[in-house]
């Protein structure tokens, strides 16, 4: 690794891995002597069989027991099942994410529902969280906004953990993260080394100060996080960003096919930010019908929305302005 890269990693790098190890009075106090207002953002599409259970925990814990969340969203991502249900049963508030500045019309994707996300809340201090997740996350949320409240310097957190693959019933302890470790990590490393000490730049799970996430645009679709990371770098330098270890993280893994389609728009992100057009904007895959080889093309061109800051209607007061 480049001295730089190792230097921030040792001196960036800190470890929750539960809620044993945190100091929640010490966090609680940080919170209230910096009056920060902290918002968690769920995007979620077809996420009815996990979000539940997730928005429940977070509720229980971080809401009701602990007050160290202001604002726990869901942002219905289009969903076609009861995931705007299921969340708000369990008590989240709930937005769709084409009611959100719908001035600005509505296109698909992660990114999209994190812009919209970004818009649709208020807090200081913003936490990014998946919606698929599985078993107890609960210090997540913690974790992440740890180095937030300990440190002014420190402007975006990007969560880490060992991740296993569950496919199929068998369990691999560290066989996941695949657009990570085939796509992503070779990419940054070899464009941006300076950001090598990044475990997980992928992964759904960080955390921010408002004032640079909307400083920053969001790629619409899965190149939002690698988009995040590379535009965060330019704006606030490498110091100004952490990571923590929050143990173990499992998720509903996608399949191939569609792993493919989001590799694809991560390497068309990178591609755009290391200012390289791209071709076609095309991702063409195979399938075998038995008879011979069918090509499926999917665009995977960088759709993405400007920063917040730079939006009029974001600068209305925000609540019922914005939403609805
Ligand atoms: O159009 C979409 C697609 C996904 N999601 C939600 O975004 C989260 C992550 O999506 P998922 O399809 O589960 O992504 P992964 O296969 O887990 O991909 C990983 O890698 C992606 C690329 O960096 C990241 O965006 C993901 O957060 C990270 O978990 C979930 O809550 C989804 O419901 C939306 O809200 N809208
Ligand atoms: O971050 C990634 O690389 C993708 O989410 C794929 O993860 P998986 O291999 O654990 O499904």
């Amino acid at each position: 690794m480049r001295p730089d890269a190792r230097a921030w990693f040792e001196s960036r790098t800190t470890s929750v891995p539960s809620l044993d190890v945190l100091d929640l009075e010490g966090l609680l106090c940080a919170k209230r002597r910096g009056q920060h207002r902290v918002s968690v953002v769920l995007p979620a599409r077809d996420e009815a069989a996990t979000v539940g259970g997730l928005i429940a925990d977070l509720h229980e814990q971080w809401v009701q027991r602990t007050p160290l969340v202001d604002e726990l969203l869901v942002v219905d991502s289009d969903s076609t099942d009861a995931t705007a249900a299921v969340a708000r049963a369990a008590g989240a508030d709930v937005v769709a994410a084409a009611d959100v500045l719908p001035g600005h019309g509505s296109r698909p994707g992660k990114g999209e529902a994190l812009w919209k996300g970004l818009a649709a809340t208020t807090g200081d201090l913003v936490v990014f969280l998946d919606a698929d997740l599985l078993g107890d996350v609960r210090h997540f949320v913690p974790g992440l906004l740890a180095p937030l409240l300990g440190d002014p310097q420190v402007e975006y957190v990007k969560g880490c953990y060992t991740r296993p693959l569950e496919v199929g019933g068998t369990s691999v302890p560290v066989g996941g993260g695949r657009v990570t470790e085939l796509t992503a990590r070779p990419l940054l490393n070899a464009l941006w080394p300076e950001l090598a000490g990044f475990v997980q730049p992928l992964g759904g799970e960080y955390a921010g100060r408002r004032s640079a996430l909307e400083q920053v645009p969001f790629v619409s679709g899965y190149g939002v996080e690698v988009g995040l990371l590379v535009d965060l770098l330019r704006l606030v330098g490498l110091a100004a960003l952490a990571q923590v270890d929050l143990g173990v993280r499992r998720h509903i893994s996608q399949g191939q096919e569609a792993l493919g389609r989001m590799a694809g728009q991560v390497v068309s992100t990178v591609l755009a930010r290391a200012g390289r057009e791209q071709a076609g904007g095309l991702l063409t895959q195979f399938r075998h019908d038995g008879a011979g080889f069918e090509p499926h093309s999917t665009a995977v061109a960088v759709d993405e929305r400007p920063p917040l800051a730079t939006v009029p209607e974001y600068r209305a007061p925000l609540g019922d302005a914005v939403v609805g």
